[in-house]
């Protein structure tokens, strides 16, 4: 099957195309301001499907196909995801406009927890607001968690069933989710992306009490906080950069003294995270590095595993494999906990979800239900 995959995320669009699981091309769209791609029309004769990422599916655990009923539902999760949802909705929308004949689907960056036991999907705020708003954790880019996973399984030649990982997705959004048997027991984003770590201009968790004190006390609307708190917190807020991490690093290369906190604070709130998913585990097997900043910083990466404690180490000679753009196991052979470094592949995830919901027979879907071993 060929199935064409948009990932729209929230500094840039990911195109590819791939076929029978593996990708035959791919570009990506820097600095995507949200406007839907030309030529689309043109793969018509192509591919078999589209795949959209989709960063919020509510209670939705499987992909779907898409139609205007469905795309009306997911309208309503905007608001617990409104730097990305609008754009999902926009490209699916462009997508079944300019290919007419070919099914477009779903694919969700929440389905992965789905599953989150109450412990860790409850928030402890009245029942009526959980009721009667939703208000629960949902979790986000489980399309990356999931192919991390499987990857990571291979390069351990262990079954996923019997391990306990911690995955931290390291992009312009940051998150670190624990992985037990396959299955998502607790992650740091919440009801929307703007939870848990600091990311590239989110400011992840803050006090509860503080946007409250910025409308009643500093005159801020709600509309101005919640832009900040997306838009010009993180990475930028602190550095007074863009928040890409590559500005954020030169910045302090020059010895900016802003830059040098903001690493520190990344850097300290990511291993926050990191305990904090080493508790929803039975057993810890490998701590699992992946998205753009895992992929092209390895110091960095270096330097958040030196000061993470938790038995974690990081080789003191570069290995041979990772480096910018590779990956593989970055701590030092017979280390307690490997660090492994993955290359984020949402394509192939997309690809293969969308393979299992439009042909469960298929040959690649066999393949991977059998490499897998699930
Ligand atoms: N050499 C690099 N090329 C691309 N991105 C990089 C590089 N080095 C670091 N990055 C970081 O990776 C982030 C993009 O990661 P990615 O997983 O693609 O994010 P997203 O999907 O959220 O757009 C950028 O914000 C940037 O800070
Ligand atoms: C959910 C999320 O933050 O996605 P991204 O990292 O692609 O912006
Ligand atoms: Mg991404």
């Amino acid at each position: 099957m060929r199935v064409l995959t948009l990932n729209p995320g929230s500094s840039s669009l990911k195109l590819a195309l791939v076929r029978d699981g593996a990708a035959e091309s791919a570009s990506t769209l820097q600095k995507w301001d949200g406007s839907a791609p030309r030529g689309l029309a043109e793969f018509a004769d192509a591919v078999d499907a589209v795949a959209v990422r989709i960063v919020h599916g509510g209670n939705r655990a499987e992909p779907v196909l898409l139609t205007e009923r469905v795309l009306g539902e997911l309208e309503e999760l905007v608001p617990y995801a409104a730097l990305h949802q609008p754009r999902s909705l926009a490209i699916a929308r462009h997508a079944m406009a300019a290919l007419p004949d070919v099914p477009v689907v779903g694919c969700f960056d929440t389905a992965f927890h789905a599953d989150l036991p109450a412990r860790a999907s409850t928030y402890a705020v009245p029942a009526a607001w959980r009721r009667e708003h939703g208000i629960r954790r949902y979790g986000f880019h489980g399309l990356s968690v999931a192919y991390a996973t499987a990857w990571t399984a291979r390069l351990l030649g262990r079954p996923v069933a019997q391990l306990g990982l911690v995955c931290c997705h390291l992009g312009a959004g940051v998150s670190v989710t624990a992985v037990e048997g396959g299955r998502s027991v607790d992650t740091s984003m919440g009801l929307t992306p703007l939870d848990g770590v600091p990311m590239a201009t989110r400011s992840g968790a803050i006090d509860p009490a503080i946007p409250l004190y910025l409308v009643r006390r500093a005159g801020m609307s709600p509309a101005d906080v919640e832009l900040a708190l997306q838009q010009e917190s993180g990475l930028a807020g602190l550095s007074g950069t863009s928040g890409d991490i590559r500005d954020v690093l030169a910045a302090r290369a020059l010895g900016d003294p802003d830059a040098r906190l903001a690493v520190e604070v990344y850097l300290h709130r990511l291993r926050r995270e990191i305990a904090a998913a080493v508790v929803s585990l039975s057993h810890v097997d490998a701590v699992v590095l992946t998205g753009g900043v895992a992929e092209h910083q390895p110091d960095l990466m270096a330097e958040l595993v030196a000061g993470a404690g938790l038995g974690l180490s990081h080789a003191s000679a570069r290995p041979a494999a990772p480096g910018d753009g590779a990956e593989g196991v970055i701590s030092p052979q017979g280390a307690p906990v490997p660090v492994v470094v993955v290359v984020s592949r949402e394509d192939l995830e997309l690809a293969s979800q969308t393979e299992r919901l439009l042909d469960p027979t298929s040959k690649a879907e066999r393949a991977r239900q059998v490499t897998k071993g699930r």
